[in-house]
């Protein structure tokens, strides 16, 4: 039987085979990174990576493999953020600041290696990239329990910028104060989203009849009762061990099944993969009209498009009246033919937001 040396020693062994065959995947890249200089070509591509993390499964399920597709995923995630690196840095702006959920997304698919910008506001994500600042912005979109964020939606029907990719990730949410005792607890600082995803642990706790403080993400939460010990955030675990703000109660949103949904956004568009999504905002001219959504969704239902969202937004029209549009999210490629006729029928009510590979849910 082998001894904690021996394992070491051949351990060390294929540490140095993995090396040698890493060095040269990376030279392959740089290869990559040289065609897709002198074409154009996007750096990210989501649709890939899906593919090479889907081959690898199944490989690994055959060979009856110790990896499952969540550590192939983890390890292949690494890899693809250092080969994008070396094609070309990379920028991400993200709704900070440091440690907030959205950070954790964005870390978790650009990896240690790449240059992150932590900016104080959904709309400052959105400016950064268009204006070339970062190449790409990870933004919330929707939360399992509280819904859509607007204010994604809302920015995403003015900028030019298109979702390359989405991302679902748990989220946990810590009580974390520097308060002695309960009683010391004179306010309760979260974003607004976060306060929405604990209601039943607010009440059971009696923290209803305190101050509830929203600001501008659950990270910033930290940082403010960092300073403060009359008062509480609601915030991620690791905000409140970044900013030194004591965990006094884990995992307290009411739903543990509780996921967001983040957007990843930039400039360029995908191509196909075999599971892609699409989101798209319609603007419907006789939306006041009986009727009008029910035969706009009736041209999907004929090309047998499958929608896994729809979700309305208010609007002022020029005129200052009161209308509706529309976010829809569906299966499918924009460049896929039966996708295409619809979208073409209806082109002047519809704007294209992106399609991107189905992110893992
Ligand atoms: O295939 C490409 O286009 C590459 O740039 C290579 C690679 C990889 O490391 O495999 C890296 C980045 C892309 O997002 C996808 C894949």
């Amino acid at each position: 039987m082998k001894t904690l040396d021996d394992c070491r020693v051949a351990i060390d062994a294929i540490d140095t085979e993995l090396l040698e065959l890493l060095n040269k995947r990376m030279k392959v890249v740089e290869r990559v990174g040289e065609i897709k200089a002198d074409t154009g070509g996007a750096i990210y591509r989501p649709e890939r990576e899906k593919a090479i993390i889907e081959r690898l499964t199944k490989l690994s399920q055959e060979e009856n493999g110790i990896l499952n597709r969540a550590a192939i995923e983890a390890i292949f995630l690494e890899i693809f953020a250092v080969s994008r690196n070396l094609e070309l840095p990379e920028r991400i702006a993200y709704l900070g600041p440091e440690g907030s959920f959205t950070h954790q997304a964005a870390e978790s698919r650009f990896g240690a290696m790449s240059e992150y910008l932590s900016l104080n506001s959904i709309e400052s994500v959105f400016k950064t990239i268009e204006a070339g600042r970062a190449k790409f912005g990870v933004v919330p979109i929707e939360n399992s329990r509280d819904g859509i964020v607007g204010e994604t939606l809302d920015l995403l029907s003015k900028s030019s910028m298109k979702i390359v990719s989405e991302l679902y990730m748990p989220i946990h949410v810590a009580f974390a104060t520097k308060a002695h005792k309960l009683e010391d607890i004179k306010k309760i600082y979260s974003k607004d989203k976060g306060f929405g995803q604990c209601r039943d642990f607010l009440s059971e706790h009696g923290f209803n009849d305190i101050e509830h403080i929203p600001v501008e993400s659950t990270a910033k939460a930290a940082i403010l009762a960092a300073e403060d010990e009359s008062a509480a955030a609601i915030c991620s675990h690791i905000a409140a061990k970044l900013y030194g703000v004591p965990v006094l109660f884990e995992n307290i949103e009411d739903e543990s099944e509780n996921t967001t949904r983040f957007i990843i956004l930039s400039d360029f568009k995908n191509g196909m993969s075999d599971d892609d999504k699409t989101s798209i905002l319609v603007r419907l001219k006789d939306a006041v009209e009986a009727g009008a959504l029910v035969h706009f969704l009736q041209d999907f239902d004929e090309e047998k498009i499958n929608l896994s969202k729809i979700e309305s937004r208010p609007s002022i029209d020029k005129d200052g009246g009161f209308g509706y549009w529309f976010y829809i999210d569906f299966y499918g490629h924009i460049d896929e033919e039966r996708i295409k006729k619809v979208i073409d029928k209806h082109a002047s009510e519809v704007t294209w937001l992106g399609s991107y590979a189905k992110g893992e849910n």
